[in-house]
């Protein structure tokens, strides 16, 4: 079994026993349910800000601990004061070392678009994700049927969420399209195997209907790299490792922003 079935065998047994520990209606209740997402697509083309997603990301499957003392409301801001365009904050706890507690930290304080990061297979979560204060859902195509995907962001539209499909090649892209999609992000890193290759990006922009928003998203680690996927046509870019790698997130985003 390859590393994403574990993944997704694993949330099932976690999204169950979420909905055995509160209700459908204690989540519509929840303190951020009725707030008004903000819109990706505002921020993301902004002209005040770089189009970097900045991603906190405690540990990865692929790279084990990334970093293990960071805090998360002092990181997102540093990431927002330097330009993000949006905030990623992973929810995963097992394979990720994130918590539900990261995205609230990160909701309060910030006012720019975050995006829930998981592995989204039930409409529960789209909920759990608008209770928490996220603005954004990840759909990702390897999977998802297109008839979740379809659904699923649908279902967050109607919420006012904002939708990333994540897609990895053209067979998962050309299956996947949907109108209930926002933006379509390329991932540079093949979850199955974890083998990394920006030339991904590169080979699919094209492909992308111009009416979504295109993100480029793993494996970038060079200023030089957004200018160039800038250049093919890409509006965002989702940046994790890069800078939680670094003893100073903060900083780290500071100086490449100073490269872009
Ligand atoms: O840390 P990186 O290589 O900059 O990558 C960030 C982000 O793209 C990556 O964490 C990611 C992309 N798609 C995902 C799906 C689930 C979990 C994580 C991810």
């Amino acid at each position: 079994m390859n590393i994403l079935d574990k993944i997704v065998l694993r949330k099932k047994e976690e999204v169950a026993h979420a909905k055995q520990l509160i209700s459908i209606h204690d989540l519509q209740t929840t303190r951020h349910f009725d707030r008004t997402p903000l819109s990706f697509k505002e921020f993301l083309l902004a002209n005040d800000r770089t189009g970097i997603i900045a991603e906190f990301k405690r540990r990865s499957p692929s790279k084990g601990l990334i970093n293990g003392v960071a805090d998360v409301a002092e990181v997102t801001q540093a990431y927002n004061a330097a330009g993000a365009s949006a905030l990623s904050v992973l929810t995963d706890v097992d394979f990720f070392g994130g918590k539900t507690d990261d995205l609230l930290a990160a909701r309060a304080a910030n006012n720019i678009p975050i995006l829930r990061k998981d592995f989204m297979i039930d409409e529960y979560q789209i909920l759990e994700a608008k209770a928490w204060g996220a603005d954004i859902i990840l759909l990702i195509a390897a999977i998802l049927s297109p008839k979740q995907i379809s659904d699923f962001g649908k279902f967050a539209q109607d919420l006012g969420l904002s939708v990333l499909l994540e897609v990895h090649n053209e067979e998962e892209l050309e299956r996947s399209i949907s109108p209930h999609l926002d933006a379509i992000g390329v991932n540079n890193r093949n979850l199955a195997d974890f083998t990394v290759d920006i030339q991904t990006s590169f080979d699919l922009v094209n492909k992308i209907p111009d009416e979504f928003l295109k993100i480029s998203e793993s494996a970038i680690s060079d200023p030089q790299t957004i200018r160039a996927l800038k250049g093919a046509g890409f509006n965002g870019f989702l940046i994790g490792e890069n800078f939680m790698k670094t003893d100073n997130p903060g900083l780290a985003i500071n100086e490449f922003v100073g490269q872009i």
